[in-house]
């Protein structure tokens, strides 16, 4: 598919957004003010297409600061500064020019290859996402053809090339699984009319264009089979920010029964914020509301609001999708954990059912989510972390990072250098032990313990008194799994526990 921008020697190409539909102009950017200033009047515009130009932005400003072989990584950074604050909504702007800045100690061509590997994915990217969301609409409307309500712009301008919520029509149209596409027509600057329609039209998918305030009545009056549309930035629990006008949608659809489904890649995701409090919404000139056609509407006096996102909250999106996963608001990790369980019967002696974690570790985004549960049971009530041998370790790093705190290591005897503290407990046949380097642990420290499995407690209540020995206070035990048959948490009583999944 034809890419809406490419890296066109030493220059960033672009289709003029503003243009369309009635003129098809080219620009070529080369340099970062006229970037920012195409980002900023939406001549590049749509959450990932600004990523990748924000990036090709970073390697542009490393090519126009390097002379005679020399980098002058201070401008660089001062120019990667300003790009990625051209616009604040869209997470993928900021995520997109870091990940390019990773490279910069490499040099102006490093930048430049990373740049060209997020234009290279992003149709990919987005290709899988709008595959797993056609099956998932498909399971959840029935068989088609459906009657989609879609508002903004997500197709190949807003990606460089195919789209989200607009990729998912595209997917479905292939295959004849489309009747009709509603369109809000997106004010004040009509994303929707002047691009979604022309998207639609240049692909041949049959579609109706509506004023922003019929779409509720048209999801009210049975027009429409399901709500599909991208976002902008989306939170750990699902919270979505996206175009004015995403929110009233959603509370429609729910109040008629009919899914609301984003679609945006990984990238959109915002792993540092839970809810969408956080999210700044863009403020946009007050002449985009008072004037139409380049005439006043509305008196001077008149001030204007004009947001240029809402945020939807998580509990009215029925499923965020991205190219790798299936985010449903709410929707249970304790279910998603035994899913990834393998139970191996007689291991390691006969009788013992093993509850195998392996696939659990092997998925990055499970991972991540049961880390992410951990630190919100303990939000705010600790300040260091100890993670218990072996799999502790990955699960408490993940935390530990997460809440930015200091990592302890709890070893088994005999690896750690130096003196150490160290706990003895019992096994069911023989003991054994738990070290910590000794002042790895500060006295006064709130600590949150983590492991992999809680089963009779040992370890746990080991652990607990190790921390405590160094002067330190147990905030919390948290694991995967609890095996609430062997009574561990009994044995637990003076901690907090917190266990994602239980098994009787
Ligand atoms: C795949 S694009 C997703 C979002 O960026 C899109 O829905 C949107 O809100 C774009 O807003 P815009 O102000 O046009 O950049």
């Amino acid at each position: 598919m034809e890419r809406s921008i490419t890296w066109d020697d030493g220059a960033i190409r672009t289709l003029d957004q503003r243009a369309l539909p009635d003129e098809h102009r080219t620009l070529r950017l080369t340099t970062i003010d006229e970037l920012i200033e195409a980002i900023a009047t939406l001549a590049i515009r749509g959450a990932p297409a600004i990523g990748v130009a924000g990036a090709l932005g970073v390697a542009l400003a490393a090519r126009l600061h390097t002379v005679d072989g020399r980098l002058d990584e201070t401008a660089v950074l001062a120019d990667a500064k300003r790009i990625a604050t051209a616009r604040p909504t869209a997470v993928n702007l900021t995520w997109a020019v870091e990940r390019a800045l990773f490279r910069l100690p490499q040099g102006a061509d490093a930048v430049l290859d990373e740049a060209l590997a997020m234009l290279d994915g992003d149709e990919r990217t987005h290709r899988a996402a709008s595959r797993r969301a056609a099956d998932l609409l498909r399971q959840q409307c029935g068989k088609g053809p459906l009657r989609i309500l879609t508002h903004c712009n997500t197709g190949r301008l807003a990606t460089t090339a195919w789209g989200t919520a607009l990729g998912t029509i595209r997917e479905l149209a292939a295959s004849g699984e489309v009747q009709e596409v509603i369109v809000g027509e997106t004010r004040p600057l009509l994303q929707g009319a002047r691009l979604t329609a022309w998207e639609l039209v240049e692909d041949g998918i049959p579609h109706r264009l509506c004023v922003d305030s019929a779409s509720a009545w048209a999801i009210a009056s049975g027009l429409v089979d399901c709500v599909v549309v991208g976002a902008d930035r989306i939170t750990t629990r699902g919270d979505v920010a996206n175009k004015i006008g995403t929110y009233a949608l959603a509370v429609a659809a729910q109040r008629a029964g009919i899914p609301f489904v984003v679609v945006a890649p990984e990238s959109t995701v915002d792993e540092r914020l839970l809810d969408g409090s956080g999210i700044m919404i863009e403020e946009r000139a007050s002449d985009e509301v008072t004037h139409h056609g380049g005439r006043r509407m509305a008196p001077e006096a008149t001030p204007v609001f004009n947001p240029a996102f809402d945020v939807t909250p998580s509990d009215l999106v029925t499923a965020v999708v991205t190219e790798s996963r299936i985010l449903v608001p709410g929707g249970d990790l304790a279910d998603r954990i035994a899913a990834c369980t393998r139970v191996v019967p007689d291991f390691p002696t006969a009788g013992v059912s093993f509850q195998d974690l392996g696939p659990v570790y092997a998925d990055a985004t499970l991972v991540r989510d049961t880390a992410a549960a951990m630190h919100r049971a303990f939000q705010g009530r600790f300040d260091s972390v100890l993670a218990l041998e072996a799999r502790g370790f990955p699960l408490g790093a993940v935390v530990a990072q997460r809440a930015g705190t200091p990592l302890v290591l709890a070893r088994k005897p005999g690896k750690l250098p130096g003196t150490v503290d160290s706990v003895q407990y019992g096994l069911e046949y023989g003991s054994d032990r738990l070290e910590t380097q000794s002042g790895a642990l500060t006295p006064g420290a709130h600590v949150l313990v983590v492991d992999d499995v809680l089963a009779t407690g040992g370890t746990l209540e080991a652990a607990a008194r190790l921390v405590e020995r160094s002067g330190a206070r147990v905030s919390g035990l948290a694991t995967v799994l609890e095996l609430t048959a062997l009574g561990g948490r009994e044995k637990l009583a003076a901690h907090e526990v917190f266990a994602a999944r239980h098994v009787t």
